[in-house]
């Protein structure tokens, strides 16, 4: 069974389509790519898998989660699923996470809150083996999020993501604001820690999408204009804006 299944999924405004019957499907150990255009609709797809779509929205569609329908669930379902069944790590770190606690403290947090671990001392000590698997040092723990630098706080919203082995994992431009170094060790990581989860990787940049996915979905004013396998994609895009975005990255 999919993770996660879209069947035409529809975000609107005032009679305005902002995403416009969207169908996916993401397999268990799938990666798959999401691109287009600043305001083609990526963040908002996501943002209606997980859930998060303000109420001026309307949103009209399917989207499954293991089987549980996450349109028109009650806030109370979703506060469950989200942190627990799918995460999401989003380009800004920083508004994510809570500037007055420590974060090793947040990643037990994340874990306590959802009751996936028994106690205070199994949550904390949980948390310093997640902050060891995003290459944190020890210290890090007892650091407030403005102690550390961008790579930093995006690897903590990594392990707070991973905390609860959620099935499906979102990445929203994980890594626009880090530079080219720090961006290649998040991807690794990412990678290494979505093995066995979909993965729905959203981002403006092509070559990224070419590491870390195996399949690629293109986003064009809230459609799909086309899908499939990275390599063919990118190799042979049999729709202009697909070959427009190609060209772009290439300059
Ligand atoms: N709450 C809202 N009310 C009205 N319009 C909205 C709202 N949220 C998003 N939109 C619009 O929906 C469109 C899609 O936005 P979305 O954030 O999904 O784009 P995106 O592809 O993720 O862009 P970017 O790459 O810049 O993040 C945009 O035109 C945006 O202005």
């Amino acid at each position: 069974m999919s993770v996660l299944t879209v069947q035409s999924l529809t975000v609107s405004v005032d009679g305005d389509w902002l995403v416009d019957d969207v169908s996916f499907e993401i397999e268990p150990g799938e990666r798959v790519g999401l691109i287009g255009e600043s305001g083609s609709g990526k963040t908002l797809t996501a943002s209606a898998v997980m859930g998060l779509v303000s109420d001026e929205l309307t949103v009209r569609g399917s989207i499954r989660l293991n089987g549980k329908e996450i349109v028109g669930a009650r806030e109370r379902e979703l506060a469950r699923s989200r942190g627990r069944d799918m995460a999401m790590v989003f380009q800004e770190p920083m508004t994510a996470l809570n500037p007055t606690m420590r974060v090793g403290k947040q990643v037990a947090e994340a874990m306590l809150v959802h009751r996936t671990r028994p106690d205070r001392r199994d949550a904390t000590k949980a948390a310093a083996e997640l902050l060891d698997l995003v290459q944190l040092p020890d210290r890090a723990a007892k650091a407030y999020p403005h102690q550390l630098s961008g790579g930093q706080r995006q690897r903590v919203m990594l392990a707070m993501a991973l905390a609860n082995d959620p099935s499906l994992l979102i990445c929203d431009e994980p890594t626009t604001a880090l530079d080219v170094t720090v961006q290649k060790q998040i991807l690794e990581l990412i990678l290494a820690a979505t093995d066995d989860k979909a993965l729905l990787f959203i981002t403006h940049d092509l070559a990224v999408v070419a590491s870390v996915c195996e399949r690629v979905m293109v986003m064009r004013d809230g459609k799909i204009v086309e899908s499939g396998p990275v390599q063919d994609v990118f190799t042979s895009p049999s729709h202009e804006y697909t070959e427009h975005l190609l060209a772009v990255s290439l300059d």
